[in-house]
């Protein structure tokens, strides 16, 4: 049975952030994921996750000015010193949290561009080696350019390909169904395929981005999919409630209170 992860960015957006974790955990969730931490003070986080009985699936590292509209910097040649700083300023908050893989974000850059590949290969390995003593994950997310216009990572058999040379083994593939989908199609194939560099699922209904129980996915059907593969990592709620989140929790009934 997967182990899903709340994404308290997105869902339980009725209390403030901090408020979330106890929401999700009441909801039934023994796992959580968000976007950011870094607003908060790291106690606070570490304090919020723990007393719930939570366990962190999942965060990224530092986007830059995310309200600026910056998506990460690990193509942009000119931004490896600010790639560096990043990773030492998430390294508490992996610690208080534990969680065991961070998602670098690539930035908008031209994946064409010779100096953002380069760019982009350097800052991958940095932060692989960077997290490898503390037992952590880097995964690397495609994204459609519906949501995210000009993201260098926007095609999954380029992350597969980048990952499959590096040979990191710190180094996986964030597998968000959504922009699978949006992007490519076929995604039960592609999760047969990519299984095995797999390190965090994501999900939400195609195209709306709501609970992942209507549209164009049998989202049943991959959810047993991802334990005929084996696959023994989060799955990550990545969507947008139509409402009020709990009242859009019937998908998740047969699934809660999974083991952490
Ligand atoms: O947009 C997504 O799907 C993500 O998972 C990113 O973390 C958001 O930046
Ligand atoms: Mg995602």
């Amino acid at each position: 049975m997967p182990r899903f992860a709340a994404n308290l960015t997105l869902m339980f957006n009725e209390v403030p952030f901090l408020d979330r974790f106890e929401a999700a955990a009441k909801a039934g969730f023994t796992a959580v994921e968000f976007l950011f931490p870094y607003a908060y003070p790291v106690e606070e986080i570490g304090k919020r996750l723990h007393g719930n009985g939570l366990t962190q699936a999942l965060f990224n590292l530092p986007p830059g000015n995310w309200d600026a509209g910056e998506k990460g910097f690990a193509a942009l040649p000119e931004r490896f010193d600010d790639l560096k700083q990043s990773l030492v300023t998430a390294l508490p908050y992996a610690r208080a949290t534990g969680v065991k893989r961070l998602h670098l974000m690539a930035g908008l850059a031209d994946r064409k561009d010779p100096k953002a590949l380069a760019a982009f290969r350097k800052s991958v390995t940095h932060a692989a080696e960077f997290f490898a003593p503390h037992g952590i994950d880097v995964v690397l997310e495609p994204l459609n350019a519906r949501n995210t216009p000009n993201y260098f990572l926007n095609d999954f058999g380029f992350a597969r390909d980048m990952i499959q040379d590096l040979k990191i083994p710190n180094l996986k593939l964030q597998f968000d169904i959504y922009h699978c989908q949006i992007l490519h199609g076929d995604v039960t194939m592609r999760l047969r395929e990519m299984m095995p560099i797999t390190g965090h699922v994501q999900i939400a209904s195609i195209p709306s981005r709501h609970e992942p129980d209507d549209e164009e996915l049998n989202y049943p059907f991959l959810f047993a999919e991802l334990d005929r593969l084996g696959y023994d990592g989060f799955v990550g709620c990545e969507y947008n409630p139509r409402g009020k989140t709990t009242d859009g929790l019937a998908w998740f009934k047969p699934y809660a209170g999974a083991r952490p």
